[in-house]
């Protein structure tokens, strides 16, 4: 494999990079009144403007280059059929297979995995049904009103954001989320709850998770305080996992459990069974629509030209600011209340996927892989961190998100929140020059000496890249594009820069250490072999801050 910093399209970015990296946005807007028709693109309802970039058309010319000679189509194809890519866990990476909503055969070593794809989702059709219209009934014959999705990672961010991006298609139930090991989020959510009416679904792929066991292990006693005996289990438990030796072992009746594959990645599974509290919450017919946007997406991205495919010109882009302008984080700003979970979702969809360091031949790499994924719903940013972005010191390329239309009647806010959206945008695009600063204090009358001490502080550097994405409204479908997008964008990053996007080994290590520590505080003994500074925190926690 040829290094990713010896290829041609590489060293050319690296020269073209010298000639126009210091090159302003406002002038490229200025000299080519055709940029927002040439710079963007749309896949059905949704719209990605990526004019307001630090690009010219060789830089985009140069970036093509570079995802070409990654063989990135060949990957795309490579995906798509199931081959094993994620060879350090020997596993096909078939995430979209779950959307595949034409129904053609997708086959791992041989074998159509449709079926078994299509069988599940009628099992989730039925019981979805089943809970949400009152025909379910909990132990003592009443009716489910709260669902408890207990999972973590990729067990748990899917749902938690698609819940609360799809809140409009609710209907009657209500949802919740256990995650954290921290026994607060198990106790305050179950204070709020009646377990005759409460129905848990434990979501994990391995069924190992020791937060999600230690969970649900909870909720199993929590309910058992009030049944009459064990079969309420049968009735308030369901399992989404590949594991079933370990679903069965706990209790769960295999007749209560939802299978996926080893082929679905934590992060990439909530098309899957994972999705059953999404499907509960908005119903099946909105979930399929769900995967219909993230199907559209799949073949967008598979079919069209590299130019004009949607994720592999945000990838590009990303990598051109990573790598050549070292920008460290990357920023997604969705003005879109519903979506306030999002940012959170594409940290581990992203940081877990690219957060790597070795290449697929096993070397070190001498670039920069992925970045710092962050970000908070507008206009709240705006009013915390946007100073920084503004007027700081670091590049922050950000994603601003919209849609045209809101779920709530409320025009005038909706009109302030787009405002704010394409001020932000703009403003970080231009900023402001010091002769436009000057004329906005000599238009206030301030006198020479206040103006010459304010100047400096009242210019804006501008040249702050931002993808602009907007869509009509954010429906199931539409959701499901742009999570569709950002998961082949990160795909098509792993690809360049020559990782496995597919495990996550990085994971492990703290996972380990904590078995041994808990161990030791099991024991009230510590076997001495830790640092000072682990030793010191370890006896502060054994004698309760007193020692
Ligand atoms: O679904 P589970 O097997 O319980 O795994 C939950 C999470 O555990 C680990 O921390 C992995 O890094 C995540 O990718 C995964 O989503």
């Amino acid at each position: 494999m040829i290094r990713l910093t010896e290829k041609p399209a590489w060293k050319a970015l690296q020269a073209h990079f010298d000639e126009i990296g210091e090159l302003h946005m406002r002038q490229l807007f200025e000299e080519d009144p055709g940029r927002f028709e040439r710079y963007t693109l749309q896949c059905c309802e949704l719209l990605v403007d990526y004019s307001k970039n630090r690009i010219t058309d060789k830089s985009l010319d140069l970036l093509i280059q570079l995802a070409e000679q990654s063989d990135l189509p060949q990957w795309i194809e490579r995906m798509f059929t199931g081959e094993r890519i994620n060879f350090t866990e020997n596993r096909a990476v078939l995430h979209t297979a779950l959307r595949n909503r034409s129904n053609t055969p997708v086959c791992v070593d041989g074998k159509d995995v449709m079926p078994d794809i299509n069988r599940v989702l009628a099992q989730m059709r039925e019981f979805t049904e089943s809970v949400r219209s009152g025909e379910w009934k909990g132990c003592s014959g009443k009716a489910i009103t709260d669902i408890v999705n207990i999972g973590i990672g990729g067990s748990d961010l899917g749902p938690v954001m698609a819940t609360g991006a799809l809140k409009p298609y609710s209907g009657s139930l209500r949802v919740h989320f256990v995650s954290n090991v921290d026994g607060s989020q198990i106790c305050d959510t179950l204070a709020e709850l009646d377990p005759e009416t409460t129905l848990f679904l434990v979501a994990s792929k391995t069924f190992t998770t020791q937060e999600t066991l230690a969970n649900a292990h909870q909720a199993r006693r929590w309910l058992l305080d009030s049944a009459v005996d064990e079969s309420a289990v049968a009735k308030h438990f369901v399992a989404m996992s590949t594991n079933v030796k370990e679903v069965t072992a706990f209790g769960i009746d295999p007749q209560n459990m939802f299978v996926f594959w080893d082929w679905v990645g934590g992060r990439y599974s909530l098309w899957s069974a994972i999705g059953l509290s999404i499907a509960l919450y908005i119903g099946m017919d909105a979930f399929e629509q769900m995967l219909e946007g993230a199907h559209e997406m799949d073949k967008h991205f598979r079919h069209a030209p590299l130019r004009e495919n949607i994720p592999v010109i945000l990838a590009m882009l990303g990598i051109w600011y990573h790598n050549f302008f070292n920008a460290d984080s990357h920023a997604i700003f969705p003005y879109d209340e519903h979506l306030h979970r999002l940012p959170a979702y594409l940290q581990q969809c992203d940081m877990e996927s690219n957060g790597k360091r070795i290449t697929r031949d096993g070397e070190v790499v001498d670039y920069r892989t992925g970045p710092i994924i962050w970000g908070e719903p507008g206009t709240n940013g705006q009013h915390a961190f946007f100073q920084l972005i503004h007027q700081g010191t670091l590049l922050v390329p950000a994603d601003f998100l919209t849609g045209a239309t809101a779920h709530h009647t409320l025009d005038e806010q909706q009109k302030i929140l787009f405002s704010n959206f394409i001020a932000q945008t703009e403003a970080l695009m231009r900023g402001r020059t010091a002769a436009e600063a000057r004329a906005e204090l000599e238009a206030q009358g301030l006198s020479e000496d206040e103006i010459s001490r304010l100047l400096p502080h009242k210019i804006f550097p501008g040249n702050e890249p931002t993808n602009s994405i907007i869509y009509p409204k954010l429906t199931p479908g539409v959701l499901g594009m742009l999570v569709a997008m950002y998961e082949h964008k990160v795909f098509v990053q792993g690809i360049v820069w020559q990782i496995n996007s597919f495990d996550q080994w990085g994971v492990e290590l703290g996972k380990q250490l904590a078995q041994v520590v808990q161990k030791e505080l099991d024991e009230a003994s510590i076997a001495g072999h830790h640092d000072s500074s682990t030793q010191g925190l370890l006896n502060f926690y054994l004698h309760r801050g007193k020692g």
